[in-house]
């Protein structure tokens, strides 16, 4: 699926958060959205998941306006997963993932053979399997993490939208989950705060400073000391591994 951002502003009363903000995502893309605390990543996100109406410019899946849509027609091409996702009842991490599975049936009916089997395919690709019973409020934080993007699978969509989806991860798990963000065929923009991870991952890197994109393009291009001094405000070494990775070197911050 393609996604189209054009000129795209959000805000409260008396404050623009997202300004003029223009994006073509490509299908089957890996787009990373990168930028200081504050500097509108997830508001950005949610305006393309159409929870927030945006006060200018249009978002467009497949070139279709989704500004009119309902909710339930949105989720089953895209699916969002929040950085604060939560759940708040006594649900069992299968039970979880179903719910992924709720959009595509009528209030009606319950799961059939294909639900579970969609599930049961998700939560082992998100490592789950074992922990399929457990209840909701027993997990951890990485384990919630993880049960929420089996979720947002679980609804096969052609889009994905992910919000910090590593940050309660740990490492082997944030690189698998990583790599199977970039080798979905479904189209995907994902906020990250690990510069390194956005750029091994991402086919393209877009870097947010004040609700506004300061600068698109590859890893290399948009990585580099100057940019990030600008926008971060850090000194910052860019090299490579010795896998041939970018990696990213911060000195001390001078106050
Ligand atoms: N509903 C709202 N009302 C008022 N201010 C808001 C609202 N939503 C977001 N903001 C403000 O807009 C700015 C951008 O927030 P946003 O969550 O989009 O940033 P972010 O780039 O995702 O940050 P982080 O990296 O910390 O997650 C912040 O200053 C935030 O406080």
């Amino acid at each position: 699926m393609r996604i189209d951002v054009e000129r795209l502003s959000w805000g409260v009363p008396g404050k623009t958060i997202v300004r003029d903000v223009s994006l073509a995502v490509r299908p089957g893309e890996t787009v990373g959205l990168i930028g200081p605390n504050g500097s509108g990543k997830s508001s950005l996100l949610r305006c393309i998941a159409g929870l927030r109406t945006p006060t200018d410019g249009v978002v467009r899946y497949d070139g279709v306006e989704i500004g009119s849509w309902p909710a339930r027609e949105r989720a089953r091409k895209m699916a969002f997963v929040e950085q604060t996702a939560d759940t708040d009842s006594d649900l069992r991490v299968s039970e979880v993932a179903m719910l992924g599975r709720t959009v595509h049936r009528s209030r009606w009916r319950g799961p059939d053979a294909t639900d579970h089997e969609i599930v049961t395919a998700a939560l082992d690709r998100l490592d789950l399997v074992e922990l399929a019973d457990r209840p909701w409020k027993q997990l951890s934080g990485g384990e919630r993490q993880r049960t929420h993007l089996a979720r947002a699978l679980a609804q096969r969509t052609a889009g994905l939208l992910l919000d910090e989806p590593t940050n309660h991860l740990d490492v082997r798990h944030q690189l698998e989950l990583m790599e199977l963000a970039s080798r979905t065929p479904q189209t995907v923009v994902v906020a990250l705060h690990d510069l390194a991870l956005a750029a091994r991952y991402c086919d393209r890197l877009v870097l947010m400073h004040g609700g506004t994109v300061v600068a698109e393009g590859l890893a290399e291009d948009v990585l580099t000391a100057p940019l990030l001094r600008d926008v971060f405000d850090v000194d910052a070494e860019i090299g490579r591994d010795s896998l041939g990775h970018l990696a990213v070197g911060y000195r001390e911050p001078v106050r």
